[in-house]
């Protein structure tokens, strides 16, 4: 009996492999939002290789996030996100997951919608603040009401996170469940546009 379901699980995988191509698979959206738990499971089903922004910027500089932002400030590690994309994207496919406010960086958005399939986890306020708040690594968040701070992030960035070619709805669901939504995603996309 449980022959079919791992049909429709295989060819859901399969449908969205090649539905994706050689293209990357990139991930843009707010902290919180799944982006780098999210796109390792849809890496490892699409059985391509999985990066993750942050962790390649703090791989690169020896440094962490928190660091880079004390030491050198937001503007610095905006310059070395942008380059860091810009190398990541060149070739694919790959699934990128990017830090929080890599899409909304004029520079890095425009590496990032030559370089693939951009997809935006979009999630609401009280879904982002139950993740982030259990830690407090996120820079960009150590204000006196970091919720508020998050919100605020939420107003200014929500319209450009809309210029992604595709948006998932990110809620409190298993993390697989969000990976086969991504993949669904894939699916759906090629076939308004099958040309890309
Ligand atoms: N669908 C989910 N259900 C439950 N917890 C989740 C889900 N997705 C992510 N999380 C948890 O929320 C936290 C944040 O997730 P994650 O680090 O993947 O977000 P992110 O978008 O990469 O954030 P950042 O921009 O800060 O890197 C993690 O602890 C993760 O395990
Ligand atoms: O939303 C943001 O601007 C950020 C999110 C994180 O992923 C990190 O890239 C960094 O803390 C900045
Ligand atoms: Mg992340």
């Amino acid at each position: 009996m449980s022959e079919p379901l791992l049909t429709v699980a295989d060819s859901l995988k399969d449908r969205a492999r090649a539905a994706l191509g050689s293209r990357n698979l990139i991930l843009v959206g707010l902290m919180g939002a799944g982006k780098s738990s999210v796109g390792r499971i849809v890496a490892s089903q699409l059985g391509i290789p999985f990066i993750d922004t942050d962790h390649e910027i703090e791989r690169v500089s020896r440094m962490t996030i928190a660091e880079l932002f004390a030491a050198y400030g937001e503007d610095e590690f905006r310059a070395l996100e942008t380059r860091v994309m810009k190398r990541l994207l060149k070739s694919g496919p790959r699934v990128v997951s990017t830090g929080g406010g890599a899409f909304v960086n004029e520079r890095t958005r425009r590496h990032i919608k030559r370089g693939g399939l951009s997809v935006w986890l979009k999630a609401d306020l009280d879904v982002l603040w139950e993740r982030v708040n259990k830690r407090d690594t996120r820079p960009l968040l150590k204000t006196e009401n970091p919720k508020q701070t998050l919100e605020n992030l939420m107003n200014a960035r929500y319209p450009i996170y809309a210029q992604a070619d595709l948006t998932v709805l990110s809620r409190d669901v298993r993390k697989e469940i969000m990976a086969d939504e991504v993949l669904t995603a894939v699916i759906e996309s090629r076939k308004e546009s099958p040309a890309s």
